[in-house]
């Protein structure tokens, strides 16, 4: 089994739900991503989903959108991405990585050669937001091939036959967006949740993740508490941005502590 499967696995067995925060590579400052990583884990996450700065991210509000600028003004692209996720997998050989980002920058590299790179550096899991799942069964199995994770979304707006085609190609777990909009919008629609992840559980037995607009820790123990993991992108990065660089990673670590908090009350109550 790979690092996400080993992850879901033990938090299953203990009864406790995932949380997997996001943050960008490269962002506040490209020296400081490493470290950051370091610190989500001692926060308690349980996977770490790392964005790769894109020009384009048409799926991202206005707070991820800025940290990829942030980013790619100092230089930080797919290679220097994969460049950190190598030196984190020198002190951390446990913690899954999914590389959280779009075509452009793979199709760049060419498919293989970058399913080649991500495995070398430690990766274990990639989403690319705008391959959909019924095009992009090649990359699935080239991922699959070496041990990585093909993961998808569903959104409220997923049809039955996108749910089956997502749950056909998928590995690892499955990314249910909460609303329907981009990243970091506040209007989740908890009752909508409840009534689509079982949905999605009757398709697939992968585990599911719910993401988009979870900002406090009492949104996320209700909504661990209907799905198996919590996904926080824009609420971290606003705490490290709302502050002096040099009180980012405490920043971070404060918020990452209150949102495990809500997480754990979760614990169990699937
Ligand atoms: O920022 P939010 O609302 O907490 O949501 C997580 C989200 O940012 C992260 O998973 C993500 C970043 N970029 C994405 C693009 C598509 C889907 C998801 C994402």
């Amino acid at each position: 089994m790979g690092r996400i499967a080993d992850t879901f696995a033990a938090l299953a067995k203990q009864g406790k739900k995932g949380l997997i925060p996001y943050i960008m590579a490269g962002d506040p400052s490209p020296a400081m991503t490493v470290d950051l990583m370091h610190a989500l884990v001692e926060g308690g996450a349980d996977v770490i989903e790392l964005g790769v700065p894109f020009s384009d991210p048409m799926a991202d509000g206005p707070v991820i959108q800025r940290a990829a600028e942030r980013a790619i003004a100092q230089g930080i692209g797919m290679h220097q991405t994969l460049v950190m996720v190598a030196e984190f997998r020198k002190q951390d050989q446990t913690t899954p990585i999914v590389l959280m980002g779009y075509a452009n920058p793979i199709e760049c590299i060419g498919q293989a050669a970058f399913v080649d790179v991500a495995k070398t550096a430690g990766v274990d899991g990639v989403l690319v937001v705008d391959y959909p799942p019924e095009e992009s069964e090649d990359f699935a199995q080239k991922l699959r091939a070496v041990d990585m994770d093909p993961i998808y979304l569903l959104a409220p707006t997923s049809t039955e036959e996108r749910i089956a085609a997502v749950a056909k190609v998928a590995s690892g777990y499955l990314y249910y967006v909460s609303l329907k909009g981009v990243t970091g919008a506040g209007h989740l629609d908890l009752h909508e949740v409840s009534q689509r992840i079982p949905q999605i559980r009757n398709r697939t037995g992968l585990p599911v993740g719910v993401g988009f607009g979870i900002r406090d820790a009492s949104t996320a123990e209700r909504l661990a508490g209907m799905a198996d993991a919590v996904v926080v992108g824009s609420r971290l990065i606003d705490a490290m941005t709302d502050v002096p660089q040099s009180e980012a990673r405490a920043a971070l670590l404060a918020v990452m502590k209150d949102i495990r908090a809500g997480v754990d009350k979760a614990a169990g109550n699937k």
